[in-house]
């Protein structure tokens, strides 16, 4: 099994090394990692790492900056990560924290981390384990900020 990893220079924290490190806590597989400038670099990144690397799963890691023009590109850059994934038949598991879900520099540092690691043990569950995600499924799981829980009523 090999985890492909890409992320960019763009996003104010290392979110690749966390990846990777969560990653090596869960599984032994191969990763291969690629760093690109931004989010709309990721698609071909995450497509070439599936078709020439040969990843079985990658992690799409990226911050959409605060601006109005940052989360036009961020969405350009959601729809070309679905089309690789519609082109690959491959899961591109996207994790994006936008810079304005936090209030200040020190919670988007640990969102940045936070979310990174618990979407790394995902792409384990779902590469390894699929039947460990269903036992979570309608759970209201979050990545980063806590979970949502069960609807009740
Ligand atoms: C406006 C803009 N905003 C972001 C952003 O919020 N987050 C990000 O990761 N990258 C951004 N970029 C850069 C583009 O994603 C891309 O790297 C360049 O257009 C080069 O292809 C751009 C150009």
């Amino acid at each position: 099994m090999i985890i492909g990893v890409a992320d960019t220079t763009f996003a104010r924290a290392n979110m690749g090394a966390f990846a990777i490190d969560e990653l090596k806590r869960h599984t032994s597989a191969r990763i291969v990692r690629v760093t690109v400038p931004g989010v709309k670099d990721l698609p071909v990144a995450a497509k070439k790492l599936i078709e020439e690397e040969k990843c079985d799963i990658v992690m799409a890691l990226g911050m959409p900056g605060g601006k109005d023009q940052d989360k036009v590109c961020a969405h350009e850059a959601s729809q070309g990560i679905m089309m690789a994934q519609l082109m690959t038949n491959r899961h591109i598991i996207e994790v994006f924290v936008h810079e304005d879900e936090a209030k200040d520099d020190a919670e988007l540092a640990w969102l940045l981390e936070q979310r990174t690691r618990e979407h790394a043990v995902n792409v384990v569950l779902m590469l390894t384990r699929p039947q460990e995600m269903t036992k979570l499924a309608g759970t209201g799981q979050r990545q980063g900020f806590d979970d949502a829980g069960p609807a009740r009523r």
